[in-house]
């Protein structure tokens, strides 16, 4: 499979921020801005693997700084690095005064998408190369990200091991 640059996956969504994605604080949703950065980044790895992928999981969502009722959101996202099927996407998003033009970064952000065949099943994804220096960054330090998803997935696998699944209205 032929490698691609971190550049072919990129996608970028821009959006007006207004009611009801607003709460009683006058700022966006968190909620509404990782349901942006999942949709965008599931494009840049559909676009990377040219293949059905899932999230398998989302790192962490910074909320660095309040997005406000009438600015714009624009969030950009591409794949990092990569395994053999799993891509790790990072997403930033910056919010702007539209009437001033102040831009902030608002949120960062680091999925794992892992693409998928017919029967569901996880199947390769190309090679990913960076080709700037933010990109040759996070694809530097992408593989010890990847050692502590691991172990957090084991972990969750541990506890939800332990929980049951009868609803506590049954007990
Ligand atoms: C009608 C027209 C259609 C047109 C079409 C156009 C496309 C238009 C775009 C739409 C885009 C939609 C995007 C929806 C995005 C969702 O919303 S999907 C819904 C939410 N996600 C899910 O439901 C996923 C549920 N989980 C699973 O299905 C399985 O656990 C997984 C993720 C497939 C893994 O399967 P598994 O059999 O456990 O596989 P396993 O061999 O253990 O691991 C496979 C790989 O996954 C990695 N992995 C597994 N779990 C994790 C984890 N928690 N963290 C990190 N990596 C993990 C492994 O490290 C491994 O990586 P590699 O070493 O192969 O690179």
């Amino acid at each position: 499979m032929e490698s691609k640059s971190c550049r072919n996956s990129l996608a970028v969504k821009t959006s007006h921020v207004l009611p009801p994605d607003t709460n009683n604080h006058g700022t966006l949703f968190g909620g509404k801005l990782m349901a942006h950065i999942d949709d965008v980044s599931a494009i840049a790895a559909v676009r990377h693997a040219r293949k059905l992928v899932v999230t398998a999981s989302t790192d962490s969502v910074d909320f660095l700084e309040p997005v406000r009722e009438g600015d714009s959101v624009c969030v950009e996202a591409f794949v990092t690095w990569t395994h053999t099927t799993s891509m790790e996407v990072f997403a930033k998003v910056v919010t702007e005064n539209l009437l001033t033009g102040e831009r902030k970064v608002c949120t960062t952000a680091f999925s794992t998408f892992v693409a998928i065949d017919e029967d569901g099943k996880p199947t390769a994804v190309p090679e990913v190369y960076p080709e700037t220096d933010q990109e040759k960054e996070l694809h530097r330090s992408a593989p010890e990200r990847a050692e502590q998803r691991k172990q957090r997935r084991k972990n969750s696998k541990e506890m939800a091991a332990t929980f049951g699944t009868v609803y506590p209205w049954n007990e």
